[in-house]
């Protein structure tokens, strides 16, 4: 049956070959971008309505949920796919870091404003994580680390999917919505500015190609998962990926919702 997909950073790499096979199944897709050339691009080659959102402003993740919300009749699948590893620290004008608004507050207030309608359709939920998981804390007191030391790059990006992962679960736990995450596997895309980088040629030997990296995200959208416990994590198509005991742990995904909660909250 036809489903209505939403998928976010459907521009490029992962979600863009996720789109693209969607729609060759017969799904209607919902293409969010940011940027507009590639994700009219998109847009036009399934002939399918398309959104146009900066994650690095909240106020712009309202305006597409809103959006979203009086445009499409039904939502079957919201793909929070969208994101990424940023090498530097940044604040966004919204006073939050960037990797961490980008990765988790931006998904987790388009998520939370949909939430009725999420509920009223249904609708089933999917973030992609990451295998980065493992090499970064989520301090769900202090997730920007405001006014700490730099952790890096990779530990900032490996704290956001850990949260990505847990907001699944959380989401899960919270609402009864059937809601999963999933590492795509290490993907030749945008990712990091890996496509311009010197390494390139290397990624390109050894990364797997977008369609590979979607596989679990077409999976996770139409499948039946019977057995399969809600907020499970999936290691590529495998149930149950390798978690730390942190993005394991209930009381620490309550503890991460409450912190976006309030974070969102002080967001105009
Ligand atoms: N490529 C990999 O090896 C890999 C591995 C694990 C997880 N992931 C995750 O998979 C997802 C898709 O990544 P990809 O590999 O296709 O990379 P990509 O860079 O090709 O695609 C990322 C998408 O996210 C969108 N995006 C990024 N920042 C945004 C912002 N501020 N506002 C709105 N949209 C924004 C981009 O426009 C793009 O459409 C990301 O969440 C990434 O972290 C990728």
């Amino acid at each position: 049956m036809s489903k209505t997909i939403v998928i976010t950073g459907a521009s490029s790499g992962i979600g863009r070959a996720a789109a693209l096979a969607l729609a060759a199944e017969g799904h209607e897709i919902v293409v969010v971008g940011r940027d507009p050339q590639r994700t009219r691009e998109v847009a036009e080659r399934i002939d399918a309505p398309h959104h146009l959102a900066d994650f690095d402003s909240i106020a712009d993740v309202r305006r597409l949920a809103r959006d979203l919300a009086e445009q499409h009749e039904r939502i079957d699948v919201l793909a929070n796919n969208a994101g990424g590893l940023v090498d530097r620290r940044e604040q966004t004008a919204d006073g939050v870091d960037l990797t961490w608004q980008r990765n988790v507050l931006a998904p987790f207030v388009l998520t939370t404003e949909l939430l009725p309608k999420l509920v009223e359709n249904g609708t089933r939920v999917l973030f992609t994580g990451s295998v980065a998981q493992a090499f970064g804390r989520v301090n769900a007191i202090n997730p920007s680390r405001a006014g700490r030391p730099w952790v890096g790059g990779w530990s900032a990006y490996g704290a956001a999917k850990r949260a990505d992962i847990m907001l699944a679960k959380e989401l899960a736990a919270r609402t009864g919505l059937e809601s999963y995450s999933f590492h795509p596997g290490f993907i030749a895309s945008r990712f990091a500015g890996l496509d311009v980088s010197p390494l390139a040629p290397v990624v390109a030997q050894v990364a797997g190609s977008p369609e590979e990296g979607a596989s679990p995200l077409i999976f996770l959208a139409t499948a039946e998962l019977p057995g399969i416990p809600n907020g499970t994590y999936f290691d590529r198509m495998k149930p149950f990926g390798r978690l730390s005991a942190q993005a394991q742990d209930p009381a620490e995904g309550a503890k991460l919702w409450e912190s976006l909660e309030r974070l969102a909250s002080r967001i105009p």
